[in-house]
């Protein structure tokens, strides 16, 4: 098995072709990509003011009622009704761009794929694979009419103090919680209660834990609940918030990470070549529809 470290030599993040093998995995070949040239908001400020545009609704908008009032809409069991299985929310998502993102401009199924084969190819675990392919198919939210802002882009949690390094920080001071929160480094929140009881702003993840909740194993879902939270898992803060569990499941979200930034390559996957492999892995963990 090839040691994910391998992915990013000196500093390349190397995924940017896709080769096809025989046994059906697609192999990378490197790029001049560096893992420096990933996330860089500041040359996207040049190229796509969009992406500024987005982080500052998002900001000003995901305050803790806000939370509680999507949580209450999206995550209750009883309150989702739609039966579908996880092929078809992928398929429909083939249509959906998401503009918080500098690094890709690909249709969500694109960049599943591309992640899910990064994965598959390091010789990771079926869970690990099948989360890779997964994890952000909690945007389907935003064809059921939410707008970006509460759907995608990095998370943070709202109800305390927001960390400097989260990407945009500035536009907090729009939010209108800053008043509130502003200054309590813990919020409503206590020393060490754990990530799981934070509430997080709202989009695709905190979506799709509650959606996948009786299907995976707990990293799985536990990747899937934090991969956005790049002020944690990339940038070392709201440590004060980590319980012994986030310690150890911390590893699982970095070695995800790389799948899921590193992969972001400009070649597109064979949808149809790799579909057969993926509705088997699927039916591994989920049955045919689950409830969104
Ligand atoms: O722009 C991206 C995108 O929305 C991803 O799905 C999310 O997980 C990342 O945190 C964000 O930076
Ligand atoms: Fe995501
Ligand atoms: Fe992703």
């Amino acid at each position: 098995m090839r040691n994910i470290t391998n992915l990013i030599p000196d500093g390349t993040a190397g995924l940017v072709s896709a080769i096809q093998q025989q046994d059906g995995a697609t192999a990378w070949s490197k790029s001049n990509k560096a893992a420096a040239d990933f996330r860089d908001y500041t040359k996207a400020d040049e190229d796509q003011p969009s992406i500024a545009e987005f982080y500052k609704q998002n900001h000003i908008h995901q305050t803790l009622d806000h939370v509680l009032a999507q949580k209450a809409k999206y995550c209750d069991d009883q309150v989702r009704k739609t039966s579908m299985g996880i092929w078809q929310v992928l398929e429909i998502l083939d249509k959906f761009v998401d503009e918080s993102d500098p690094d890709t401009e690909m249709s969500q199924i694109m960049h599943s794929l591309q992640s899910s084969e990064a994965a598959r190819k390091d010789g990771q675990p079926r869970w690990m694979i099948l989360t890779a392919l997964i994890h952000d198919i909690g945007k389907w939210i935003a064809v059921c009419g939410e707008p970006q802002w509460s759907t995608v882009g990095d998370t943070f949690p709202v109800g305390c103090q927001v960390s400097p390094k989260v990407v945009y920080s500035e536009y907090f001071a729009l939010n209108p919680d800053t008043q509130k929160y502003g200054n309590s480094k813990y919020g409503i929140y206590s020393p060490h209660c754990g990530l799981h009881n934070l509430h997080m702003s709202f989009g695709h993840d905190e979506y799709l834990y509650h959606v996948c909740k009786d299907y995976l194993p707990k990293e799985a879902l536990y990747i899937i609940r934090f991969h956005s939270f790049y002020a944690w898992h990339t940038s070392g803060e709201y440590t004060w918030f980590m319980n012994d569990e986030d310690h150890q499941m911390m590893k699982w979200v970095k070695q995800f990470n790389q799948y899921d930034l590193y992969s972001k390559a400009e070649e597109t996957p064979d949808v149809d070549q790799l579909k057969p492999y993926y509705l088997n892995l699927i039916d591994e963990f989920f049955p045919k529809t689950i409830k969104w």
